[in-house]
């Protein structure tokens, strides 16, 4: 069992007696938008003390983000949607996910509901990774103290997280979206310890792109992207198999695009990718997204964007890997 969804199917494991959580676990909250190298830590940390307690690592996240469930349209941009985040906590070496619904009703838990209901009850947590700043519960009532007393009360332990910087910057989400907005990928990918990627489903568009020489495939955004304009990418396909090419992420002002799209072309690649869930990684910024005259203009540019990305992989060379 890699993910649990929601308190009634948590609250359902933990009755069952093979559950995966019969000796407890060791657990972490957060958003983990990102996966940077801050999470990176915190989920060493988990893995480590699983590992020597011998049970499983769990990390436990929120959708909407909790940001979402307040601001709604106006909490900033995702880094990642829920499934690349699962993938990428994984990846990491984490054993199980939980996710839990943010919704009206969870955020009137009580901070001591919480802790009985899902820490100990749910999940039957023997250690706790949290930050000092971790607030929780109706009114953000609960914290760090709070669950120190009530682990040594209760026989868990509470550890903090460490605090991890690059180049004395704290690593946060948040510094990550704002180096994306203003054009700062390499200096984004050094907090999040890879280079910036997003994953989605390749969705159906207007068709338009063949007619202008430059398919495309669209990739499907839940929501606004932290970043915009053209870029260098590769993008893995379904089968593994990775190739170079263009992208454009933003509104399609030109077109009249009002919802927020990333469409990527390929290079030296024909076939069908509808469907498919394409990994791509954004390398190098080319220009911004602009609003065209012509969609012939357009088609003039993006010829030239064409040639300026095989210019730049031509000097950087093919990714032919993401780690
Ligand atoms: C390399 C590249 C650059 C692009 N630049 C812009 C741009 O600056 N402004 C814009 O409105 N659309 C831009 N587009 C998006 C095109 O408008 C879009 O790909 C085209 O309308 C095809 O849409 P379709 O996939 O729905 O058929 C760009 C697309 C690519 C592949
Ligand atoms: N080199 C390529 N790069 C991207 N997509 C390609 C390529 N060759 C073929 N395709 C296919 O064509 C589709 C894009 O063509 P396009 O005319 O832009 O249609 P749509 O508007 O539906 O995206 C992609 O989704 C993919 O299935």
């Amino acid at each position: 069992m890699r993910l649990i969804r929601g308190l009634t199917n948590l609250k359902a494991l933990s009755q069952r007696g093979d559950s995966p959580l019969g000796r407890g676990c060791v657990a972490t909250i957060g958003n983990f938008d990102g996966v940077h190298l801050g999470h990176k830590t915190i989920i060493d940390q988990v893995i480590s003390k699983a590992e020597a307690l011998g049970v499983p690592s769990v990390v436990m996240v929120f959708e909407p983000q909790p940001r979402e469930f307040f601001q709604g349209s106006e909490a900033p941009p995702r880094l990642m949607n829920f499934r690349q985040k699962f993938e990428s906590l994984l990846a990491e070496g984490v054993d199980i996910v939980l996710c839990l619904r943010f919704n009206q009703a969870f955020r009137s838990y009580s901070a001591m509901g919480f802790v009985e209901d899902v820490l100990i009850q749910g999940l039957g947590v023997r250690h706790l990774v949290v930050g000092d700043d971790f607030r929780f519960g109706c009114d953000r009532a609960g914290d760090f103290n709070l669950l120190q007393e009530v682990g040594s009360a209760r026989g868990f332990s509470v550890e903090n997280t460490r605090t991890v910087t690059v180049a004395g910057e704290r690593v946060s989400s948040t510094r990550v979206r704002e180096l994306l907005t203003v054009n700062g990928l390499e200096q984004a990918e050094a907090l999040l310890g890879h280079p910036y990627r997003i994953r989605g489903r390749v969705v159906y568009g207007r068709q338009l792109g063949r007619q202008i020489g430059a398919p495309t495939a669209n990739i499907l955004l839940h929501r606004t992207a932290p970043l915009r304009g053209v870029y260098v990418v590769s993008a893995a396909l379904d089968d593994g198999s990775r190739y170079d090419g263009v992208a454009n992420i933003g509104l399609r002002p030109t077109v009249d695009g009002k919802q927020p799209s990333l469409e990527v072309h390929l290079f030296d690649f024909a076939g069908t990718l509808y469907g498919q869930h394409l990994e791509v990684v954004f390398r190098h910024g080319l220009r911004d997204e602009e609003k065209f005259e012509s969609v012939d203009q357009l088609k003039d540019q993006i010829a030239r964007d064409f040639e300026d990305a095989r210019a730049w992989i031509a000097e950087h060379g093919s990714e032919k890997s993401t780690d």
